[in-house]
This record gives C-alpha cells, sequence and structure tokens, in this order.
C-alpha cells in the first residue's frame, strides 16, 4: 500500500488541551458532514467534492490529446488567467517540474515552456512577454470562469493580436484553446464565434477549487505532468477523508486545530515549505483560505514563508516578534535528487564535519530545528508529511487543503465559497476607467481623489 501525506500534530499539542478538541468535537463533525452531504451554506459550488470521482472522461481525454498537440506544435505555452484559473496551474507545475525548467536548454527540454499572462496589469511584464514570444512558436490557454475578469481579457486580447501577426487568422484560432463557463460570459461568447477548442468549467466549482479541472489540468498536462496520477492522488485523498474518524480524516482534524488556535488569538498561518518548488503551492493555498474563509470580518490571515531562505529575513519575526503566528509546514520526506557533501583535505570552510552527509539531511535538521525553535517561541507547529513530491502526493495534498477549508469555514461560520469583498475594488476601476454604467459613480470618486490630493 502506498504511503499516504501524514498530518502531524505533536508539535502543536504543547498548545492545545486535549479537551479544547473534545468540545470542538460536535461542530467539527458537523462541519464535516456539511461538506460531505454538501448540506452547507455555497452549497450550489460544492461540486470539487466529487469532482477526482465525477470529473468529465470525454473532456479528460480532450485534455490529453490537445496537450499532446501542444507538445509538438509550441515551444511555449501563455496560460491567461488570474487566481483561480491560474495559481493551481502554477502551484502544480512549478512543484513537479525541474527547479530551472525554463532555462534548460532545448535538447534537455522534452516539454514546451508554461509562461503565464493576465495575472497582472503591468504593461512592462506584457511588453517582455511579447519580445520573448517573438522567436518562438507559441500557443494560448485562456481562462476565465466569469469570462469578463479584466485582467486576463487585456492580455487575451493583445496576446491574439500577437497570435494572429505571426501565423494569420486561421492558424491562430488553432493555438487559442479557451476554458471557461459552458454557456455564459464573454469569453464563451468569443470562444463560439471564433471557434476556439473549448474546456469547460463546471458551474458548481467555483475558481479556486477548480485545479483538478480543466484549468489546471490542461496546462499541468502540456508541462508533462502525469495527471491521471494527479487525479487518483486526490480520489484516494476523497475516500480516506469521507469517514469522520479522527484517526483518518487528517483535514478535519487539521481544520479542528486552525480553529482552537485562531480562538485563543492566533490568527496569522504561515504556510512553510523547505523546497523552493512549493512557493506556488503556498500562493494557491493563500486565495484558497484568504478567499474563503476572510469575510464577516473574521478569518485567519493565511500568509506563507519560504525556508530557509526566509529563516534569514523573517525568521527573527516568528521567533520573536508579536505572538499571534502558528505554523503549518509541508515537509518532504523523500526528496527528488539528493547530493553528497564531499571531504575537503584542508577543512577551510569549517564543513568537514558534515562530510559523507547529504544536503537533504542538513535540510532535514534544519527543519527539525526550527520547529524547536519556534515553538520555543511560542509559535504553534503543524506538520504536513508528503512521502515524496509528484503528482500522486501533490493529488492528495490539493484535496487536503480543499476539503479542509470547507470544514474550518463552516466551523468558523462563513460561506466558504462567496468571495463578495474581491467586487469592491473592480468596481471603483471600472468607475475610473470610464465604463459604462459607473457614470455616478466615477464623479464622486475623482472628486474624492482630489480632496486626498489637496
Ligand atoms: O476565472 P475568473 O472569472 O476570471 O476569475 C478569476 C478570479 O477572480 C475572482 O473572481 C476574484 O475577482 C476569483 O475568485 C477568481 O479566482
Amino acid at each position: 500500500m502506498m504511503n499516504n501525506l501524514k498530518l502531524d500534530v505533536t508539535k502543536c499539542q504543547q498548545f492545545v488541551a486535549k479537551h479544547e478538541l473534545e468540545y470542538l468535537k460536535p461542530l467539527a463533525k458537523l462541519a464535516n458532514d456539511m461538506v460531505n452531504n454538501k448540506a452547507g451554506a455555497g452549497n450550489e459550488f460544492m461540486g470539487w467534492v466529487d469532482l477526482p470521482l465525477n470529473y468529465d472522461k470525454e473532456e479528460f481525454d480532450r485534455i490529453l490529446k490537445c496537450a499532446k498537440k501542444i507538445q509538438v506544435d509550441s515551444d511555449v505555452l501563455v496560460v491567461v488567467g488570474i487566481g483561480g484559473s491560474y495559481l493551481g496551474a502554477r502551484a502544480v507545475i512549478d512543484a513537479l517540474s525541474h527547479n530551472f525548467k525554463n532555462d534548460l536548454s532545448k535538447s534537455q527540454r522534452r516539454y514546451p515552456k508554461i509562461l503565464y499572462a493576465g495575472n497582472s496589469i503591468s504593461s512592462t511584464y506584457m511588453a517582455d512577454l511579447l519580445e520573448v514570444l517573438e522567436d518562438v512558436d507559441f500557443s494560448v490557454n485562456v481562462i476565465s470562469k466569469s469570462g469578463t475578469t479584466t485582467e486576463p481579457a487585456i492580455a487575451f486580447r493583445i496576446l491574439k493580436d500577437a497570435l494572429v501577426s505571426k501565423y494569420g487568422e486561421h492558424e491562430a484560432k488553432k493555438r487559442i484553446y479557451a476554458t471557461t463557463d459552458k454557456s455564459k460570459g464573454a469569453l464563451r461568447t468569443l470562444a463560439s464565434q471564433e471557434g476556439y477548442e473549448t474546456f469547460v468549467i463546471p458551474d458548481d466549482v467555483g475558481g479556486r477549487f477548480s485545479v483538478l479541472t480543466a484549468v489546471g489540468l490542461l496546462p499541468i498536462c502540456v508541462s508533462g505532468i502525469d495527471i491521471t496520477m494527479l487525479m487518483k492522488g486526490a480520489h484516494d485523498a476523497r475516500e480516506l477523508y469521507l469517514r469522520d474518524d479522527l484517526e483518518t480524516n487528517s483535514p478535519l482534524i487539521y481544520a479542528m486545530y486552525r480553529n482552537v488556535l485562531l480562538r485563543k488569538g492566533k490568527d496569522l498561518e504561515l504556510l512553510v515549505n523547505y523546497e523552493p518548488q512549493l512557493q506556488y503551492i503556498s500562493e494557491w493555498f493563500k486565495q484558497l483560505f484568504g478567499e474563503s474563509e476572510g469575510k464577516d470580518k473574521k478569518g485567519i490571515f493565511p500568509a506563507s514563508v519560504n525556508f530557509s531562505t526566509d529563516l534569514h529575513s523573517m525568521g527573527q519575526y516568528i521567533q520573536d516578534g508579536k505572538r499571534n503566528i502558528f505554523e503549518t509546514i509541508i515537509k518532504i520526506d523523500l526528496p527528488k535528487k539528493d547530493i553528497v557533501i564531499k571531504a575537503e583535505s584542508e577543512d577551510l570552510d569549517g564543513l568537514n564535519y558534515l562530510a559523507g552527509k547529504t544536503v537533504d539531511y542538513v535540510n532535514d535538521k534544519a527543519f527539525l530545528g526550527t520547529t524547536l525553535a519556534h515553538t520555543d517561541g511560542e509559535v504553534p507547529n503543524l506538520v504536513i508529511h508528503l512521502p515524496e513530491l509528484n503528482a500522486y502526493h501533490l493529488g492528495e495534498l490539493i484535496y487536503f487543503f480543499e476539503k479542509a477549508c470547507a470544514i474550518s469555514g463552516y466551523i468558523l461560520g462563513v460561506n466558504p465559497f462567496d468571495q463578495p469583498g474581491v467586487e469592491a475594488y473592480k468596481k471603483n476601476m471600472f468607475a475610473l476607467l470610464g465604463k459604462t454604467g459607473y457614470e455616478e459613480e466615477k464623479a464622486i470618486l475623482e472628486k474624492r481623489l482630489e480632496l486626498d490630493e489637496n
């Protein structure tokens, strides 16, 4: 039997007494049932719960086919999307690819480079990207559930133009893959009119829970990652976490600890990694928990650090600053590659005491030492052990966090599946840009800005 993801709570037990968990159990079990039975607030967006079992197999095969085509005819796939239409794909691709994937020579590289657009409104970023695309064959996967988000829409308009200039109208259309709602939104209208290959984001799966739909799967597959194993990992995790027994349902335990910690003032969670490849898992995690729990003036603030890098910058604060922090560490038990540290005849750098040991051995001791130091500094530590960094275990990890997030949101007493707060900046931006329908707001906002300036 395959080893699975394991949650280690032993470094948290000095901060959370048994009875605190016991008292929370009835509420936690109810929250768990609400997720399993799709019976809570926002349940029209709980399609992700059964996705690893019920995903569209015809579409999955089409993803494999299109990925093959892109691998043959493109040096680069540009993935256009923001938030949930971007972070999941990037998280998985970065976690499972070579650390220097975009710096490998053409002969070392087996799959197209994946580049990203539409996740900011930086004109310089976009212009730089166009320069890079000048000399390469490329395709575009434009992803937007609503089909109307400004950032990706602008990027797509510019990239479409670049494709047409390079390949002509007809060939350009064959290099565009649109992932969007099955019937609504500007992107759907455009795709139908232009005849792009399209993939569907199911109605009942919200952006931040969509990595295991075509949103994540097409770019992930193009990058050479085994999406069948990714789905299998999520599938097995789903099975395991259906039980409400605290031995096996680790997302339930994690959700309980988070909520006990929050109630005693630990309102900032740091997701920690010891592998640079996991940086974007943290970005994905931050959107997942931030958009799901940060509402009604409550929630844990999700943040992240990369160790040991940030031990030399944020380490001071974590050890010694305001005591409102807890850490959740993703620990990879077996690295993909390792290097033995050699002995030197003259021990000028003083490292001979490590001769014969591996770099990962040192990384592991850094993890153990930091855990002890930080818990001594009153920072509770929860540790998620992944046996290895591969597609199967990432599938598990994704499902673990998605389920934990939903349970945790219900324990907190929020609707984990809406995001009303994201609209405020959009309304102001549209008004300031002069979009039709925002005339009144435009006048009010311009007056406010004038007052602020004076
Ligand atoms: O896929 P879409 O509709 O472009 O949305 C992208 C992102 O923007 C948000 O809707 C917030 O504005 C996120 O929830 C979402 O992940």
